[in-house]
């Protein structure tokens, strides 16, 4: 194994360690031998630091020519695309997805830094007529100040990506708390954002765990703007922190996505979209489908050939290109599943296919789990309703569209969403019945793109939306400018008259 690389601290510009002195180390999930990077394990005084920088930087890149920021986001993009592969191996090494799904978190923040780029020679603002002669008016936007960031480990450059870059060509400043279990991907998107000309200040990098390290920033009182994705319980920590400084705080959490099958659907393309949207990632997405909705004309057959494929899934190492589905992320998320798995069982539910540990070889330095899937669920059940984020997927059978629809509805959660029908009616009901922020016909519950806002409903979320148009939303201030030039006091205006 070769050394473990140091991560210190990126503070206007610098490289510094925690001032306690203090790091952390993250291991590789699939071989717990291989140490991927030494962190900084920072705390207040640190996010204060970053802060100031931040603060220090935002008047001169808030002044940048909007095209000219976003230039640097286009040249960052071509860096990503050069290092692809190296940026794949580092992505795989620190949170276990298999190589082949790394690389698409790589093009996602591809996409992102050419399609936030361009925004820079957009960032459409409104005009409309005035009530009055000789006045114009127009609505602008404008950067906010410093940004925090606080982001996961499930996609690790993609959903840094997602924050980041929207915030800087916007004119802000950033400082990003990134998942402790993934932080090596930030690092490599700001290297490429550095590496294009992104001045010192701009994005400030601190690591280190939740508690200490990303509160601080939450709470402090200089980022009027904090952007999360993560745990709805933390979430809820982060909006509440967020409301008593009465903040801008985006929410992107937990998912419990439903996938409808149909008696008229294809069977082949279900298959594969089930499987991939629920063991994809080991199932670690917010977007995973871990609930079938299946009409009971097809249940048999679908679920069996399920199980087949589940079973004859290639689990192992990400950075061995045969591998189709990698580790849990970390010891605590394995014994998360397993808990959840002992639940299901509890609660009457007939395990078809996996719901172990798998160990033996290489397996015994990795948090393996066999992909699990579970039938005979109720919707009532937990397994049914709670977040699990592990490769699990509870079979619910239904007798009607309706009954799938209101079943589908019938959690906390509201992400992602898909139906498999040949039937253009039943996709359209569905298409408006569904209460989430993503629907998919005939396509799994994953696979996003760049372009489309992101986003769920209900504890999903508080309305905001990552991605797409909507993108700007979040990290720009609205100001609307009256421009009169009749060269007199028009008395409608005072007296707000026809
Ligand atoms: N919707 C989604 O995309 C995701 C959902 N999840 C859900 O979250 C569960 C646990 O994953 P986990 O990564 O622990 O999620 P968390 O919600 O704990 O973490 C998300 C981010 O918030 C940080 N954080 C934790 N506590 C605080 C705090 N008090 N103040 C500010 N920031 C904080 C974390 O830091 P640190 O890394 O140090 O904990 C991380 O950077 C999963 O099982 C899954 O259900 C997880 C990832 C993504
Ligand atoms: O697969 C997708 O649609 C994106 C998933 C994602 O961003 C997530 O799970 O956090």
């Amino acid at each position: 194994m070769s050394t473990p690389r140091v991560f210190h601290n990126l503070i206007g510009g610098e490289f510094v360690p925690a001032q306690s002195g203090k790091t952390f180390e993250r291991r590789n999930p699939a071989d717990t031998r291989d140490v991927v990077g030494i962190f900084a394990d920072s705390d207040e005084r640190d996010v204060h630091a970053a802060v100031e920088a931040a603060k220090a930087a935002f008047p001169q890149w808030s002044k940048v020519p909007a095209p000219k920021r976003g230039e640097i986001l286009l040249r960052a993009a071509e860096l990503l695309q050069a290092r692809k592969e190296q940026y794949s191996r580092d992505l795989t090494r620190e949170m276990g997805k298999p190589l082949f799904e790394a690389g698409g978190d790589i093009v996602e923040a591809i996409g992102m830094a050419q399609y936030a780029g361009s925004e820079g020679r957009r960032m459409h603002g409104v005009t409309t007529p005035s009530e009055l002669p000789n006045k114009f008016q127009m609505s602008i936007r404008q950067p906010i100040g410093v940004v925090g960031l606080i982001t996961p480990w499930n996609f690790p450059m993609a959903i840094a990506s997602w924050k980041m870059l929207p915030a800087i060509v916007c004119g802000n400043t950033v400082v990003i708390k990134p998942g402790e279990d993934a932080s090596v991907s930030t690092y490599n998107l700001v290297q490429c954002l550095m590496e294009a000309g992104l001045p010192p200040g701009v994005v400030n990098i601190v690591t280190g765990y939740g508690p200490r390290a990303g509160q601080p920033l939450v709470e402090h009182p200089d980022v009027p703007v904090i952007s999360f994705t993560g745990s709805t319980e933390t979430g809820r920590l982060v909006y509440e922190l967020g409301a008593r400084r009465i903040k801008r705080v985006s929410l992107e959490m937990g998912g419990k996505n439903p996938l409808i099958v149909m008696p008229d659907a294809d069977l082949d393309l279900a298959l594969d979209g089930v499987l991939w949207a629920a063991f994809g990632t080991t199932g670690q997405r917010c977007t995973a489908t871990s609930r079938l909705i299946v009409h009971r004309a097809v249940a048999k057959e679908l679920v069996e050939r399920i199980v087949a494929r589940a079973q004859s899934l290639r689990v192992g190492n990400g950075l061995d290109p045969a591998t189709e589905m990698g580790p849990l992320v970390n010891e605590k998320q394995l014994q998360r599943v397993l808990n959840y798995i002992d639940i299901g069982k509890q609660e009457g539910a007939t395990l078809l296919c996996g719901g172990y540990r798998l160990t033996g070889g290489d397996y015994d330095y990795g948090y393996f789990i066999a992909p699990t899937v579970f039938t005979n669920v109720t919707s009532q059940m937990r397994i049914a309703r709670e977040e699990i984020f592990g490769p699990v997927l509870s079979v619910i059978e239904v007798d009607s569209l309706d009954e799938a629809v209101a079943i589908a509805n019938d959690v906390a959660y509201g992400l992602s969403s898909a139906i498999y029908t040949r039937d253009i009616n039943a996709a359209f009901r569905a298409m408006q019945a569904l209460q989430a922020g993503i629907v998919y016909i005939n396509a799994p519950t994953i696979g996003a793109e760049i372009h489309l806002p992101f986003g769920g409903v209900k504890a999903t979320g508080n309305g905001h939306r990552e991605a797409g148009p909507t993108m700007l939303d979040v990290f720009s201030e609205w100001k609307s400018v009256y421009i009169d030039y009749s060269g007199a006091l028009q008395r409608a205006q005072i007296d707000n008259a026809d």
